[in-house]
């Protein structure tokens, strides 16, 4: 059974359908969560990884912009190393993540030379995201790769995150990306249908979301925070992902990565998973939006999107619902 929580806004005939935003989207940012990069985190799933790249392939001849977020280092370099059922020691995990991701992104290497194209890889932490300058670069490199025709393929630097500089999780990163790159859909690719009522593991009869507010406090209490057997976040960074995202205009969507045709079907505007709505976004802002960390009242912070209104630059702050609109510094 399925449920529909979207506010009682989109219910008015002028809001565009979820069908028509998903034929609209042109800017997507596709993220496909570990557990459907490995086969029980045995090895790399080729087939499946095939499958995806295939997809998007046909996305791009539709003329649709993608830049992907791929987990599975760290499952991947287990593998590798033979650990795959070990628990492993931070700096193994390290060691993981970097054995795992030459593994990862040679894979897809291979599978888009086949069809005559290639990828970029781009590595991350919190720091690209950390001021302007930086920002700045981070965004040239996945549109200069795009404009070349390279699939960008954007992962966590786990090898070398640390405490200070790690982002965790890639729903947050696949969402600081769309912010910066204005992306218009962020699709979390996962080994469930969507959000459900509560975890499907753990309740058998929780029922699925197809459509809601970005931001809707209802939507945490029914996430729980724990991945799978290779996830990471589960379904709690998704939803909070999905808030980030939807600052810069970005819709959600939130889908099972194994139903074949997943991406193109979304495409066509077929009603799977749980469809996130951003709140119309005032595109003069949209303009000047972008993401920072700063430090306020000693306290590092995560902002985004930073607004200049009137010469003065204003963040919203806060992790969480109500945001707070504080004057950080005089913008020049
Ligand atoms: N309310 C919920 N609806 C759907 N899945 C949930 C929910 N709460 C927790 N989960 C769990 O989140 C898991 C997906 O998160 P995760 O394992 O981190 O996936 P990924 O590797 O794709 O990021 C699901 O397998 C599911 O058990
Ligand atoms: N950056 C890590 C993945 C972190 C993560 O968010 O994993 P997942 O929950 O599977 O999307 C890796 O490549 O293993």
């Amino acid at each position: 059974m399925t449920m529909n929580i979207v506010g009682k806004t989109s219910m008015h005939s002028v809001v565009p359908s979820r069908s028509a935003l998903q034929k609209r989207a042109r800017r997507w940012v596709i993220k496909i969560g570990s557990s459907l990069l490995t086969q029980d985190g045995q090895r790399l799933d080729l087939s499946a990884m095939q499958n995806f790249v295939q997809q998007i392939l046909q996305l791009r001849a539709e003329g649709i912009e993608v830049v992907l977020v791929s987990s599975g280092s760290v499952s991947a370099g287990k593998c590798h190393l033979g650990w795959a059922q070990k628990t492993t020691t931070a700096e193994e995990r390290q060691a993981a993540a970097s054995v795992g991701q030459s593994a990862l992104i040679h894979a897809y290497e291979n599978l888009l030379a086949e069809e005559g194209t290639h990828c970029g890889q781009v590595l991350l932490t919190r720091d690209n995201f950390r001021d302007r300058k930086r920002l700045k670069k981070t965004l040239s490199a996945i549109e200069m790769l795009l404009k070349m025709q390279m699939l960008p393929i954007i992962n966590e630097n786990d090898a070398i995150a640390d405490l200070d500089n790690a982002l965790g999780n890639n729903d947050h990163l696949a969402a600081l990306v769309s912010n910066i790159w204005h992306a218009d859909l962020m699709v979390l690719l996962t080994d469930q249908s969507g959000l459900f009522t509560a975890d499907p593991r753990a309740q058998t009869d929780a029922e699925m979301i197809t459509e809601g507010m970005a931001g809707d406090p209802r939507h945490e209490r029914m996430a729980g925070g724990g991945g799978g057997t290779v996830g990471t976040g589960g379904m709690l960074t998704k939803i909070h992902a999905a808030t980030h995202a939807a600052r810069s205009g970005a819709a959600t969507l939130i889908a099972d990565g194994r139903i074949p045709g997943v991406l193109l079907r979304l495409r066509q505007g077929e009603l799977l998973g749980t469809f996130l709505r951003s709140k119309k976004f005032d595109r003069k802002l949209r303009r000047d939006a972008w993401t920072g960390l700063q430090i306020i009242n000693g306290q590092q912070r995560i902002i985004h999107p930073m607004l200049r209104i009137k010469n003065e630059v204003v963040a919203f702050y806060s992790e969480t619902l109500p945001f707070t609109a504080i004057p950080i510094f005089n913008g020049q």
